[in-house]
């Protein structure tokens, strides 16, 4: 892997210390990473956010809190790190605008990690999300929140078999308790700098699934050049996913991405079925997985 152009991958020594603590409006200078947290409602990502900037989002025993993305910042290893808070989300095939922030940011935004927040007291329905964001981006952390309740609970989870398993790196945290923050640190860092390959470990598709894309992704090429995510959208216009393919053909996709885009598009020859229903309000539709 290597890492993005915002990653500077000269000589981060671990030895350094790290600062916890951030700052509302802090100027920061020179080059920075930009983190994403992702993660269903309620697993804490906030409270990671919190503990990382030394900002206050607001927090609490409910999901949903958080409905828009908020941004702070921290420093690890001298290194300037931007991170963004995000609403929770339980799939990238999103239902609520909340949800559509969240998917539309960790899709076309490109950070250089995403930092997936699960639940140790939940974790078997909380991988979903953290597999669907395995299939966009190998720059995947997962962050296995709330050990403390999950320990309480008499849960006991096999870390290093779980992190082989998934082939990325897993930390077990206690946001709320400030425990394994630096671990969860450095893992960031690995990934970014490259140090950590990660090789997440996703089934492959059936073999028509996979024509099928093969045969999508040339056509989605064409219309966006360069577009993150072509896979993921391949497989929403296979799906025959209306609103996805409108944002592809109105450019709307690549606004999000911040890709140029030609004086004149052709609309994709559609390669899939045709769709089956409108969707023409797409904060409100739900899609099918
Ligand atoms: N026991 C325990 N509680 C935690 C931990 N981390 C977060 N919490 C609590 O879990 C609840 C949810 O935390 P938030 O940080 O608001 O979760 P969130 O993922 O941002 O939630 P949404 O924005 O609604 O998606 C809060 O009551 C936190 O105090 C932890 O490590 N241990
Ligand atoms: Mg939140």
């Amino acid at each position: 892997m290597s890492c993005s152009g915002n990653c500077n991958c000269s000589n981060n020594s671990a030895s350094q210390p790290h600062t916890f603590g951030g700052s509302v409006g802090l100027s920061v200078r020179g080059q920075s990473r930009t983190i994403a947290l992702a993660g269903n409602p309620n697993t804490g990502k906030s409270t990671v956010f919190n503990a990382l900037t030394g900002l206050r989002q607001h927090t609490g025993n409910w999901p949903g809190k958080t409905v828009t993305r908020a941004e702070g910042h921290f420093t690890f290893n001298n290194f300037n790190y931007k991170i963004v808070d995000l609403p929770g989300t339980y799939s990238l095939l999103s239902a609520s605008v909340d949800e559509e922030i969240a998917r539309d940011y960790i899709l076309f935004s490109q950070p250089d990690c995403t930092v997936v927040v699960v639940d140790a007291t939940a974790l078997q329905r909380n991988l979903n999300l953290a597999f669907q964001v395995m299939e966009i981006t190998h720059k995947v952390v997962l962050c296995v929140n709330l050990i403390d309740e999950a320990a309480r609970k008499g849960f006991e989870i096999d870390f290093e078999s779980l992190e082989k398993k998934l082939g990325i790196p897993v930390i077990p945290t206690s946001a709320r308790r400030k425990q394994n923050l630096d671990r969860l640190q450095q893992a960031i860092e690995d990934v970014c700098t490259g140090k950590i390959i990660s090789k997440p470990n996703i089934p492959a598709p059936p073999a028509a699934l996979k024509e099928a894309i093969d045969q999508t992704l040339p056509l989605i090429e064409s219309i966006a050049p360069g577009l993150p995510s072509a896979r993921w959208v391949a497989y929403r216009l296979i799906e025959g996913d209306v609103r996805i393919r409108q944002a592809l053909e109105n450019g709307e996709l690549q606004q999000l991405a911040g890709i140029k885009q030609p004086a004149t598009s052709n609309p994709p020859t559609s390669p899939s079925p045709a769709p089956k229903a409108s969707q023409s309000n797409p904060a409100h539709d739900k899609q099918s997985a």
